[in-house]
Order: structure tokens, then sequence, then C-alpha cells
């Protein structure tokens, strides 16, 4: 399966780096295929207007809903598809997390919809809604100044779990949050050389004994998880 990944944005140059490094690979090796668009493409005045004051008066300006309606009929089309997954990156969206994730990996097409100013008018999503099957996402509790480190973020975190992605899939077992690490975050992690700077690895990740390092792995995790995040203790 190929995955396509759209993104729209008023900053398309912003998805350039995802031709390097493992999620280069990823689109080399046929299993993402990436598109950026620029939202004023959907423009015809002059000055390329993307945004207005907000109805109802406030602070900042809002994106205007014809743009975005165009550039949906022009990259996604007119007619209603359910598989067609359409996030909006947005502070007052749902906490992404990897459950999400691993849920979006299996999907075949996602359309990311960066909003900037204040954000997108809402009749836009609204459409969406009646089109497509929606994401309102965010990262956690702070904003940004648009949704394009969003959306980065959450491509990352979706792509690598994309079977054949990931050279060694046994990596992503053990990592935080993954399913059946009861929602434990990742102990702390070594390598060579053994001495460094009059601090040593742990003895017993030394020993050889896989039973005891099992046994001081998961401990690490629970003390880790009870003072760094006792909310996923419940
Ligand atoms: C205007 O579009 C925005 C603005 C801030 C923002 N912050 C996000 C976050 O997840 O923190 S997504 C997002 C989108």
């Amino acid at each position: 399966m190929t995955m396509r990944l759209d993104y729209l944005s008023i900053f398309p140059g912003y998805f350039d780096v995802l031709d390097i490094s493992l999620l280069g690979k990823a689109v080399d090796n046929g299993l993402v295929e990436v598109h950026a668009h620029d939202l004023r493409d959907w423009t015809h005045d002059r000055h390329r207007t993307v945004d207005d004051t907000p109805c109802g008066g406030g602070a900042g300006m809002v994106m205007k809903p014809d743009p975005w309606g165009e550039a949906f009929d022009g990259i996604i089309g007119i007619e209603p598809d359910p598989s067609v997954h359409v996030i909006f990156p947005t502070p007052s969206g749902i906490p992404f997390t990897q459950s999400a994730a691993q849920e979006l990996s299996t999907v075949e097409r996602v359309v990311f919809c960066c909003g900037r100013y204040e954000g997108i008018d809402h009749r836009v999503i609204d459409y969406a809604r009646t089109m497509w099957t929606v994401h309102e996402l965010s990262l956690g509790d702070y904003v940004l100044n648009g949704g394009e480190v969003a959306a980065l973020a959450i491509t990352e975190a979706v792509v690598r779990l994309i079977p054949g992605f990931m050279g060694n899939p046994e990596s992503l077992a053990e990592e935080s949050f993954s399913p059946g690490q009861e929602r434990l975050l990742e102990y702390p992690l070594f390598t060579r050389p053994v001495s460094w700077r009059g601090m040593d690895v742990p003895e017993v990740l030394m020993s050889g004994h896989h039973g005891r390092i099992a046994e001081w792995r998961r401990e690490e995790s629970l003390l880790l998880t009870r003072d760094r995040r006792p909310d996923l203790t419940d």
C-alpha cells in the first residue's frame, strides 16, 4: 500500500523537508507519496488574498473559506469519500496520541489542512465533515503559529508506523506509548563506551542476564512514568 499525503498551506515550502532522512527513504521506497500545495493557487485576486477580518470583531484575521473549497475540489474531488482522512491541526483539537498515529498509519490517503492567522473559517471544517473523515488534532497545550509544524510531527509519527518503513519493526515494540507497553515511558538507554566522564553503564545491562535486564528496564519505566507522567498510571 502506498499512502498519499497532501499538504494544503500558504507555506508549502515547510514540507520540502519530507524529501530527506527516513521520510525521504519512504518516498523512494514507494511507501508514501507526498504532494504540497500552495493555498494561494486557488485565489483569483491580484494580492492572492486568503484572509479577512473576523465576523463579530476580534483581533487578527481569519482564513477565507473560498480558497479552501476550491482547493478541496481540485485536490480531493467533489464526491464524498470517507476513506479520505482530512486533518486540521488546531490548538482546539483533540490531543494527538500514539494510538491515533497507529490508526492513521493504515489509511491510504491523508490531507493536512494547515491554518494560519487566527484560524480557518469554521464552515470549511463543517463542509469537510460532510465529505471525508475529519480529524481536528492538537499536539499539546501550547500554540504554534500555524498548522505546518504540527502536520510534520503528525506525519513523522504516522509514517514510521507504516509496515515496511522501519528496518527493524521490533524497535517499535518497546517505545514509549507503543501498544503492549501499558502506557509506560521508555527506560533509559545506554551504549558504549561502558565508562564515560566518570559515569558507568548500569552493571545489570552488562551482565548478559536477560531476565534481570528486563526486570531493571521495567522498574525504570515504572519509576520514570510515576515521576513524569502520573496521569498515565491511572
Ligand atoms: C492557525 O493555525 C494554527 C495555529 C496554531 C496551532 N497550534 C497547534 C498545535 O497543535 O499546537 S496546531 C495550530 C494551527
